[in-house]
């Protein structure tokens, strides 16, 4: 029975669990999902510190300079009498009784003397003005990105728990098909194998490798007898020819039919089962563009549970252009973002990745749609 596409990638995205944590090095985090929340471990900054590049006074001008003090200095050291000024560097521990920094575009020196208006403000960052130890700063399941590398280092972190990347194999099935060169009658170059990996680690997963397969069930049924991945996307053999044995092969493994169609152009065919140990098979069309559809609708959002990341409010715009809604499918339409609209690019047979090769997004377009905001998935 055919799944509407919102619901189908629901029922993927339901069908994983996140994978169990493991402990990386921060460098190591990039792109995988918190599997704990991230408390603060020191305060930020960690003591009370200089803003700004200048001096550290205490009472009304002029001060007498008593010394220097760097950041990265202890802080201990003598507290400022009134009338006196420490030189003093952006980040650097104030010295009690420091009523305002004055920068040093501010001041005048004249030998060991400092004059100068008091600023308007102190630029003084206080102990914990930014982050105050133990406050959480990131959740579990946000997906770590290079800005939050440098927070989780900035409050202490060495290492980070986070969820491993499910592993994917890729299984292509098709006699017909060429890895390189030229395809001469007959042939065609496999599209499917170059464009899948790039789609699998944004999703959050971790291609382990690609395997090609004869047109035989027997080929297909070896294929998945694996237990070395978490999922494995079989490309080509979802629909109903009599070279396409994927369905026949999941009911012989005794497999749980999760989706069995989507209710979608293109890609209606694709489908998503679990084998009995657990792990996922994810069946692609074996048309190229409908296979992109596929990997947007039931592989991403089965790799971002796996992957333990949160889910995420949908992106939307505003599609111009003569797109007509079909009556019970929803239409995955490659489209350009211009400054005020998606604009579709055409080219988008299934058979044809030139207009998604073209395309920032793919527009998302409802049975019955009347316009003009639509869902829109990057590319
Ligand atoms: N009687 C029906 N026939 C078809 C239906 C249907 O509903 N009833 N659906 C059509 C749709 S829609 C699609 S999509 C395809 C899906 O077919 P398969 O997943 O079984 O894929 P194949 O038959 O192996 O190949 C289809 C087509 O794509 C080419 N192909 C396959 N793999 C690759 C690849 N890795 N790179 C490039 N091109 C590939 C293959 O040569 C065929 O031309 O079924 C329709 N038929
Ligand atoms: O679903 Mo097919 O994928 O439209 O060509």
């Amino acid at each position: 029975m055919t799944t509407g596409w919102t619901e189908a990638r629901q029922v993927a995205r339901d069908a994983a669990e996140p994978l169990e944590a493991i402990t990386v090095d921060l460098g190591g985090a990039l792109g995988l999902a918190l599997a704990e929340h991230l408390p603060a471990l020191v305060s930020l900054p960690l003591c009370d510190t200089s803003a700004m590049d200048g001096y550290a006074v205490r009472g009304t001008g002029p001060w007498q300079v008593i010394g220097r003090r760097l950041a990265g200095a202890c802080t201990s050291g003598a507290a400022l009498e009134p009338g006196q000024a420490l030189e003093i560097a952006t980040g650097a521990p104030i010295p009690l009784g420091t009523w305002a920094v004055l920068p040093v575009e501010l001041s005048a020196l004249e030998g060991s003397t400092v004059a100068g208006e008091l600023p308007g403000k102190h630029h003084i960052r206080r102990r914990g003005e930014d982050i105050p130890r133990g406050r959480r700063v990131l959740q579990a399941g946000s997906v770590v990105t290079p800005a939050a590398l440098g927070l989780a280092a900035s409050v202490g972190y060495d290492v980070l728990r986070v969820h491993r990347r499910p592993r994917v194999r890729v299984v292509v099935s098709g006699d017909e098909l060429l890895t390189t060169g030229l395809p001469t009658h007959g042939q065609v170059r496999d599209a499917i194998g170059p464009l899948l990996p790039g789609l699998i680690t944004a999703a959050g997963g971790e291609l382990l490798d690609t395997q090609f397969v004869a047109d035989r069930a027997g080929a297909l049924s070896e294929s998945l007898a694996c237990d070395d991945v978490d999922v494995v996307a079989v490309c080509g053999s979802t629909s109903v020819g009599p070279a396409d044995h994927l369905r026949p092969v999941l009911g012989a493994l005794k497999a749980d039919v999760l989706v069995d169609g989507v209710a979608c152009r293109p890609g209606h065919p694709q489908l998503l089962a679990a084998l009995p140990d657990g792990r996922h098979v994810v069946g692609l069309p074996g048309n190229p563009f409908a296979a992109l559809a596929a990997g947007h609708t039931l592989l991403a959002p089965l790799l971002h549970g796996l992957a333990g990341h949160s889910p995420k409010a949908p992106l939307t715009g505003r599609l111009r252009g003569a797109v007509t809604a079909r009556a019970t499918e929803t239409r995955l339409v490659p489209a350009v973002r211009t400054d005020d609209a998606l604009v579709p690019v055409g080219r988008d047979r299934a058979g044809n990745l030139w207009g998604a090769a073209m395309a920032d997004v793919l527009a998302v377009v409802p049975p019955q749609w009347t316009g003009p905001e639509v869902e829109v998935l990057p590319l």
